[in-house]
């Protein structure tokens, strides 16, 4: 194991353990692998996994909860196995994520469908193969639910996304829980929905969702939120609509910057959970994503070549932000750290990729040990929201992912080879008109 904050045992604030070295990861030597790989690639404990996942069974001792992996935050299939051998099902939001989560092992019944978008088509899909819950964001998906549930003569499992407007304190783009977003539906259209229920003969209309949004490191929103849902829970309970499951989403953050980002323990926020939900006799959905995969995984990556600026030195490494697009899209920060114990002196560089954009940063006026071309770097935290966002922009094709456990490595993707990037494409010939 990697002796930074990824392996420090998860549901503990563990921001405050210094990093000595980065030289192994979950016992496999980072050099002899990156001689054996090509830069740049992701890498992901399995122990670190298994850690966190272990973390979050114990806190939820006592409850009747299943967690569902948010697959987008990383849905390459041997993550997925993983998460199914623990037991685990899927939160999916499409129908892709649905036929890697049953490709996996998930079973249909542990697996969620979250998503504003959801086309006819995928609910038919999903509703054939039996899946757990749909969560409804629009009264528009519950009447086409309700339809082809009952052109397919089942009934559907259904909650509705609560909108409950708590500002989440995270990210603006990353942010759902606000009435001003499109996810989910405020409590008094929901009342509405429940008013009427009985018309909706193909939907046994009897849960609950709400996710607020991602990277949430303060336990208050939660509360929040889930305040809301519980007082609308025991308002229907009351009105004689039983509820039977309150899916209470992911948004658990993590630790992105040692020493700044100080998650909430898995032990608080099951304590917010337990809380805001006495009495709640049904079953408990979570949706996490992030926090069981972000600080699991690691981005290795060369320095191509070290480039003195007039105003500032940059440092341009194999990777881009097609391999990693966080710190262009939200300026989020990751910590970057040399694989090499080394004393070196400590330089000032931006850290940028080969990409041709000024968007292509790492980071901006970063101190790092002075580096040098070929020198390997660790990108930390890069388990989830990593590959799920990548993309083969300039080209450049799909990195590689490597699970490691115990020492050993196993390649989990292989690097796109540059006829799969091209499959598809062909010249214009046979036109037609529509
Ligand atoms: C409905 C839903 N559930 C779960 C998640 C997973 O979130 P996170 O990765 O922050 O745990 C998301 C993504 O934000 C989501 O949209
Ligand atoms: N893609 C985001 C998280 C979005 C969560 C999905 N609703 C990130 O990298 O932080």
């Amino acid at each position: 194991m990697m002796k930074t904050t990824s392996a420090t045992p998860a549901g503990t604030t563990d921001a405050s353990a210094t990093p000595t070295s980065h030289s192994h990861f979950d016992g496999v030597d980072l050099q002899l692998l990156a001689e054996r790989i090509a830069t740049p690639f992701h890498a992901y404990s399995a122990s670190a996994i298994h850690q966190r996942i272990e973390a979050l069974k114990t806190a939820l001792v006592g409850l009747d909860a299943t967690i569902c992996f948010a697959v987008k935050a990383n849905p390459n299939l041997a993550i997925l196995q993983l998460m199914a051998n623990a037991g685990l099902g899927a939160d999916i939001v499409s129908v892709g994520e649905l036929r890697r989560a049953l490709n996996a092992g998930m079973p249909a019944e542990r697996i969620v469908f979250s998503g504003v978008g959801k086309s006819a088509d995928e609910i038919a899909g999903a509703l054939n193969v039996g899946i757990m819950r749909f969560n409804v964001e629009s009264l528009d998906e519950l009447h086409t639910l309700q339809r082809i549930a009952r052109a397919q003569e089942v009934t559907a499992r259904a909650a509705v996304r609560i909108n409950p407007d708590v500002d989440a304190q995270t990210h603006a783009k990353i942010s759902t829980g606000k009435s001003e977003n499109k996810f989910g539906v405020s409590i008094d259209e929901a009342r509405r929905w429940f008013a009427q229920r009985k018309s909706f003969d193909h939907v046994q209309l009897d849960g609950l969702h709400v996710h607020i949004g991602s990277q949430i490191l303060d336990v208050q929103p939660f509360r929040l939120a889930l305040a809301r849902v519980a007082a609308f829970w025991r308002e229907l309970e009351h009105a004689g609509h039983p509820i039977t499951s309150i899916d209470v989403g992911g948004g658990l953050g993590v630790c992105y910057r040692a020493g700044v980002d100080h998650p909430v323990s898995t032990t608080d926020y099951v304590a917010a959970i337990r809380e805001a939900l006495a009495g709640f006799r049904g079953r408990l959905l979570l949706e996490p994503g992030r926090w069981l995969v972000a600080e699991a995984g690691v981005l290795l990556t060369r320095v191509i070549r070290v480039k003195p600026g007039t105003e500032r030195n940059f440092l341009i490494l194999d990777a881009a932000m097609n391999d990693l697009l966080r710190p262009s899209l939200y300026d989020a920060w990751h910590d970057i750290v040399p694989v090499s114990d080394q004393p070196r002196p400590m330089a000032t560089y931006d850290i940028v990729g080969p990409v041709c954009e000024t968007g292509d940063t790492f980071a901006s006026a970063r101190e790092l040990p002075e580096c040098a071309a070929g020198d390997l770097l660790l990108i930390k935290a890069t388990g989830a929201y990593g590959t799920s966002m990548a993309s083969t922009y300039n080209s450049r094709p799909l990195a590689a992912e490597v699970l490691l456990h115990q020492g050993r490595y196993a390649v989990i993707r292989r690097r796109q080879h540059f006829e799969e990037m091209i499959a598809g494409e062909q010249p214009a010939r046979n036109w037609k008109t529509p």
